[in-house]
């Protein structure tokens, strides 16, 4: 498989899945790691990402002088990085890929300015790309608590994140008031608990947060292994047949990763998950449940991996909490849609946010799988292979998270043609 195949065919060879799979690093932590490290100016960070997302933050934070960063297609680093260039007083523009342009940063832009950064867009209102003009420092006063900001949580928790993480520079620290219906609040929470890591001082209130202004300590860090990666190999364990487990190092019984949760989920979609000494976990297929329902507000990365699995098992499933699918690498709704169908699935809208998942006569036949430029797509189908032949296009999309990933399928004795290349 090259940088440029259109397209990997997956066969599994029959009896059951075993071994051990190497998960990435986490690019959450990653990416929220290597803004930190940059603030607190030191501190080595170990088991970072190779995700394209990771290695792309990593570079354009060199990047000194850049008259143009470009984010390309990762959120974390779009949001991240405009506000900590704008926080250094930075001028230099921000873009991203087409589909970065139409993933909304109103909300963070509006904050920031609140906090002296100039900033306007390049072209549609609201939307990358932007020019960073610079910023007028407020001046610290004695008798100001913290500088107050209230910013909408249900549009994207990274906006909130991007601002916590610049908190520790103000004169007056950060207090920021949240409102509507905070969505991935489990990544706040993680950069919450990194920041500490680094010797910030920060309180979770609820529905307010509140930052210090005490500077950052280099400190070390070693990433845990991604927990949204590793929802493919528990979809996996479930389709697999009977007799699988498999094992995947560097997951950690405590993880700061709201995807975690698919721990608890993947027990109704037959999956066990034991964990063991040295930071790995043992998943054993066990007996799925008759129904699901879930909320995925805290972890709406694991929607696609749950909601083809669910169909591909007939598990009659109820999904909610998506709204922020609409406008992550794509439309994620819509692409399930159209491709469940291909298999005899379904992901109906009943309507009032409720999502079903239905399958009467699911099928794995040959069919090819489109993949929209989102990496999930391609990761969230992939399993299905185990239950029969499929084609996904676009195979590469997958470097955006887990570059590895067709590599692993390999080792674990799928069958892909072309064979994946060593790196993307
Ligand atoms: O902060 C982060 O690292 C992320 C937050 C989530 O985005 P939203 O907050 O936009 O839901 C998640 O979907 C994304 O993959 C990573
Ligand atoms: C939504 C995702 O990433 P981001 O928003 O950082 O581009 C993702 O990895 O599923």
């Amino acid at each position: 498989m090259t940088a440029l195949s259109a397209s990997v065919s997956l066969t599994w060879p029959g009896g059951p899945l075993r071994g051990t799979a190497q998960v990435p690093a986490s690019k959450s932590e990653s990416n929220r790691a290597l803004i930190i490290q940059a603030l607190a100016e030191g501190g080595q960070l170990a088991n970072l990402s190779d995700a394209n997302d990771t290695q792309l933050m990593q570079r354009l934070l060199q990047e000194k002088d850049a008259a143009t960063f470009d984010a390309e297609d990762a959120g974390t680093v779009m949001r991240f990085l405009t506000a900590y260039l704008a926080m250094t007083g930075r001028q230099t523009e921000l873009r991203g890929t087409a589909r970065m342009h139409e993933r909304p940063i109103a909300v963070l832009v509006d904050a920031l300015r609140q906090l002296g950064a100039r900033i306007e867009y390049l072209g549609e209102e609201g939307y990358p790309p932007m020019r960073l003009l610079g910023r007028t420092p407020q001046p610290a006063t004695e008798e100001a608590d913290f500088t107050e900001l209230t910013v909408r949580g249900d549009i994207s928790s990274q906006y909130i994140s991007a601002l916590l993480m610049v908190g520790p520079m103000l004169p007056h620290g950060l207090r920021i008031w949240l409102t509507g219906k905070v969505g991935s609040r489990p990544y706040i929470r993680m950069t919450l608990a990194l920041m500490r890591h680094f010797g910030a001082h920060c309180r979770d209130l609820g529905e307010v947060l509140e930052v210090r202004p005490e500077p950052y300590q280099p400190t070390n860090y070693t990433v845990e292994g991604d927990w949204s990666a590793a929802s493919y190999w528990y979809a996996m364990v479930a389709l697999a047949p009977a007799g699988s487990h498999l094992t995947l190092p560097t997951l950690r019984r405590h993880s700061w990763q709201g995807d975690q949760a698919i721990v608890g989920i993947m027990e109704k979609l037959g999956v066990q998950t034991e964990f063991l000494a040295d930071e790995t976990v043992r998943l054993t297929q066990i007996a799925p449940a008759a129904s699901l329902a879930q909320d995925f507000t805290d972890c709406p990365d694991l929607a696609q991996t749950v909601a083809v699995l669910a169909a591909a098992l007939g598990v009659p499933t109820e999904m909610t909490g998506l709204e922020s699918l609409r406008i992550k690498e794509t439309d994620r709704i819509a692409a399930l849609q159209n491709e469940l169908a291909k298999f005899g699935g379904a992901l109906t809208d009943a309507g009032e946010g409720v999502f079903r998942v239905a399958a009467e006569n699911f099928r794995v036949a040959g069919q090819t799988v489109a993949t929209y430029h989102d990496h999930r797509m391609a990761m969230a189908f992939a399993p299905l292979a185990l239950r029969g032949p499929l084609t996904i296009q676009a195979p590469q999309v997958v470097r955006k998270s887990y570059p590895q990933f067709w590599r692993e399928l390999e080792k674990t004795g799928f069958t892909t043609d072309p064979a994946p290349a060593p790196v993307f």
